[in-house]
């Protein structure tokens, strides 16, 4: 195993029970849909409490890179002012799939070209998909024929219709076409045609918040949405607390035998987050939703699963962290799709969890997980957010884990390291 960077962040090993409340910042879903489509709209837009995060910075570097003001205001909130898209500029996709695959088909309507580049990782992510589809729409790609860097040369406006997309790497494709579509000139009708769909909540969601702003979509047949072309409102929201964001904080709940109290989770919503009540629940913990919130409280054992992830997969480092500390063996489905994620999550969990002592197999759509005792040593985190924070609720249960590259939290998180160690000391409830 490679030595530690001084980097690293030596994952906390819990002392007893956690008992705190974890107050989380804005989802990062919900915060990029609503920056697009206030930058569609026709009047400014107030965000209330949306995510700052390198995501959420970097969808708004993108949408002043086409020539939208959007300004910080009192607090953390977001003024959106739109106007006509400019070209001539160059978007920053990072690592953010949001910024990758939600800005370009808005880039059709600048007048002028538009460069997308990211992360030397998100070269590799696909994109194929959603370029074919845009093409198809009569939107000019030039340059990277199926990947980043590319060019969308703008040309004011763009044509739209009927388009069918194989969406099965990426829910994301889907979305980021329904974004667009109201201001393309024959609205949009989007039709997936492959294997599987991932992440159908963060379809669901896309439909919300563009009905949200007054866009009519229809989706009332399987797998086809229709968006009418037409003005797009403006909004003013308060955004939800980011649930894909509790899981590991809920877990450590669950590890640790002890209560996590995460105010405002909403009683209904289209994140897929909203899955660890369930998940929870079945392995073992009292889960407790009211006006307050949503109330985790552990026994200290944990439940091995046999689980179909595919709507909530963002999910999937956590829940495999706490199936390899459970009671018995596990699987997860359906997330096939996210080999295509920050990194290939299915061969980067396999590889650090067998690393510590696991013995995690790699299946065609998932991981097969059968808990062993654990050591410390190094959680290698391939510039993924998600596998610190698996690595940290490892960390609680195991001693001397080693988390490689914390600073990645900063994709959707920046606070997460001292939001858990707040947590660990047992914030005021
Ligand atoms: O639309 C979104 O905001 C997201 C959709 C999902 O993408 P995939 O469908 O690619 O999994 C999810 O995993 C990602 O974190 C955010
Ligand atoms: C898959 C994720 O992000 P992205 O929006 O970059 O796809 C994630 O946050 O887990």
């Amino acid at each position: 195993m490679p030595s530690a960077d001084p980097a690293d962040w030596a994952a906390p090993t819990s002392t007893g029970p956690v008992d705190a409340t974890v107050v989380l910042p804005g989802s990062k879903s919900l915060t990029n849909r609503y920056l697009v489509i206030a930058a569609l709209a026709q009047d400014p837009s107030r965000l209330r409490r949306p995510l700052r995060s390198r995501d959420t910075e970097l969808m708004a570097g993108a949408l002043r890179t086409l020539g939208v003001r959007v300004d910080d205001l009192d607090g953390d909130d977001w003024l959106i002012t739109p106007s006509a898209f400019v070209g001539g500029g160059t978007v920053d996709c990072g690592l953010a799939g949001n910024v990758m695959r939600f800005v370009p088909p808005i880039a059709g309507l600048a007048r002028g070209p538009v460069r997308f580049d990211g992360d030397e990782h998100a070269r590799v992510r696909p994109m194929a998909p959603i370029l074919d589809a845009l093409r198809a729409l009569g939107v000019t790609i030039e340059e990277g024929a199926s990947s980043l860097p590319f060019r969308v040369a703008g040309v004011g406006r763009v044509r739209g219709g009927d388009v069918t997309i194989d969406a099965s790497a990426s829910s994301q494709f889907v979305s980021g076409l329904l974004l667009a579509g109201a201001r393309y000139d024959e609205g949009v009708t989007v039709l997936h045609d492959g294997k599987t769909l991932p992440s159908l909540p963060h379809i669901e969601m896309t439909v919300e918040t563009l009905r949200d702003a007054g866009v009519i979509v229809d989706d009332s047949q399987v797998h086809t949405w229709r968006v009418e072309p037409g003005e797009v409102g403006a909004l003013d929201v308060v955004v939800e607390p980011d649930l894909s964001n509790s899981a590991q904080f809920l877990a450590a709940a669950l590890v640790t035998g002890g209560r996590i109290h995460v105010p405002g989770w909403p009683q209904w919503t289209t994140q897929g987050g909203d899955a660890m009540r369930d998940i929870l629940d079945i392995m073992g913990a009292d889960v407790h939703l009211d006006r307050t919130g949503l109330t985790v409280t552990g026994t200290g054992s944990i439940n091995g699963l046999d689980i179909d992830l595919s709507g909530s997969s963002e999910l999937t480092p956590v829940v495999a962290a706490l199936c390899a500390l459970a009671d018995g063996p596990s699987i997860i489905r359906g997330v096939a799709h996210i080999r295509g994620h920050e990194t290939d999550r299915i061969a980067a969990l396999a590889r650090e969890l067998n690393g510590l002592g696991s013995d995690v197999t790699e299946t065609e759509d998932g991981l097969r997980i059968r808990p062993r005792p654990l050591r410390g040593g190094r959680f290698h985190t391939y510039a993924d957010h998600r596998m610190v924070m698996a690595g940290a609720v490892l960390g609680l249960a195991v001693p001397g884990v080693l988390v490689e590259n914390p600073a990645t939290v900063a994709k959707t998180l920046p606070t997460f390291t001292r939001l858990w160690s707040d947590m660990l000391a047992g914030s005021p409830r």
